[in-house]
């Protein structure tokens, strides 16, 4: 079996990479970072460790890598062979892969799957979408009868890595691994770790608006107070107050609309902020709190559960205060960071978040962030 993996970071190596070699797949990285694939290809695998009081490590083999600039066909010709096609390059990046994927599924003559392993709502269709652009009526009809495009939720937490080792990465213990089946063609093999699920919405929301919604709100939260990582700003009292609460409100949300159970779903939440606190990780808030811009999306983290919360009559108080906290989130490192606050500058709180969040204007939501920006 060959799986060609776009981006070889920190989940590319450090989790998705590591499952599908675990479970026997040949894996291609294809990447931009000449280092890290000229690594790869020396070395041919690479080691995971398990930020945990154990310290356990394992190696990951039969890797290689392709350097998806300046070798766009053999990458291509490594897809036309796959089975699998996943991708873990940021929501931004995708528009940038989708083009040597078509070309490559064009060649394609037995069925196989493409799967987005990126932090968004239907992020595989996504991917599909800027795939099909590439693609002519008779290619797209092709491609649809033997491609499947499942969706799918991925969660472990990888933080920058520092080892001397440019291959090796530290990651959580914690890893769950949600692929939507329906949209599945042929068979999918038993990858440890995964789950196949018919309808992946629930999976996807209660991931996205438990851990990453906690974890943007413990990052912007944590930046205002000065706190460089997710562990120190946790820690803070008001910080964790603001998390705690942000989460309760997401939880009315997903129990109210999935019917999860309330006494699971308070445990779901308790050990998200448990993997916050894991004195073995050191994660910092600049990259839990990256492209603010994309974290204020319609869609997104923050803005999504608040502005269902106010369709439901419920005032999303934390959750705006979080948003708030992303507003005021000026890192100068940050390109989107940069870009909200130059647009503050410009067109004020209101405008800004209405811009940036494709809220309709006068929405309830923009008046409620706007005066807890002022309180902050
Ligand atoms: N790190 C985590 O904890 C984590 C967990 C779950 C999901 N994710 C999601 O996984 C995705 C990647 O996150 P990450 O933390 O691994 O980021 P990362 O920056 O470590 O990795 C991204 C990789 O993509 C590569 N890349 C960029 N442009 C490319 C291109 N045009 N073609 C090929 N490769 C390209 C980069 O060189 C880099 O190696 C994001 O969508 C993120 O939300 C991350
Ligand atoms: O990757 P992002 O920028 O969407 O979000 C930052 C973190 O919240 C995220 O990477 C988490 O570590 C991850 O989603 C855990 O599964």
């Amino acid at each position: 079996m060959i799986a060609v993996h776009f981006g070889a970071g920190n989940i590319g190596r450090g989790f998705i990479g590591a499952l599908l070699s675990g479970a026997g797949y040949e894996v291609y990285f294809a990447d931009i970072n000449k280092d890290v694939i000229d690594a790869l290809n020396e070395k041919g695998k690479y080691e995971v460790r398990l930020a945990s009081d154990e310290f356990e490590s394992f190696i990951v083999s039969g890797v290689k890598g392709i350097n998806s600039n300046e070798n766009q066909e053999e990458v291509i010709a490594k897809i036309a062979e796959a089975d699998l096609i996943t991708t873990a390059v940021g929501p931004n990046i995708l528009k940038f892969v989708a083009k040597t994927i078509a070309l490559g599924l064009k060649e394609k003559k037995t069925e196989a799957n493409v799967i987005a392993c990126e932090n968004m709502i239907g992020g595989t269709d996504h991917l599909k979408s800027e795939i099909f652009k590439h693609l002519n009526e008779e290619e797209r009809h092709s491609v649809s009868e033997l491609i499947g495009f499942p969706n799918s939720a991925v969660d472990r937490i990888v933080p920058i890595q520092e080892n001397e080792d440019l291959l090796s990465v530290s990651v959580e213990p914690f890893f769950e691994w949600v692929i939507e089946q329906s949209k599945a063609k042929g068979n999918m093999p038993s990858i440890q770790g995964v789950t196949y699920v018919d309808d992946l919405i629930p999976y996807i929301e209660r991931k996205l608006f438990t851990v990453n919604t906690g974890h943007a709100v413990t990052a912007y939260a944590g930046y205002q107070k000065g706190l460089a990582t997710v562990k120190e700003a946790i820690e803070d009292t008001e910080v964790r107050r603001l998390v705690e609460g942000a989460l309760n409100e997401t939880s009315m949300l997903l129990v109210k609309e999935y019917g999860f159970d309330e006494g699971e779903h308070l445990n779901y939440v308790k050990k998200i902020i448990a993997r916050f606190e894991n004195k073995h990780i050191s994660d910092e808030v600049t990259r839990v709190g990256r492209s603010p811009k994309r974290k204020l999306g319609f869609d997104d983290r923050l803005v999504a559960p608040a502005r269902r919360l106010l369709e439901k009559g419920i005032s999303p108080d934390d959750l705006a205060a979080g948003i708030a906290a992303c507003l005021k989130y000026d890192f100068d490192k940050d390109e989107e960071a940069v870009e909200i606050q130059q647009l503050i500058q410009a067109k004020g709180i209101s405008g800004a978040l209405q811009e940036v969040s494709q809220l309709p204007e006068n929405h309830p939501l923009i008046g409620l962030v706007e005066e807890k920006y002022h309180k902050l």
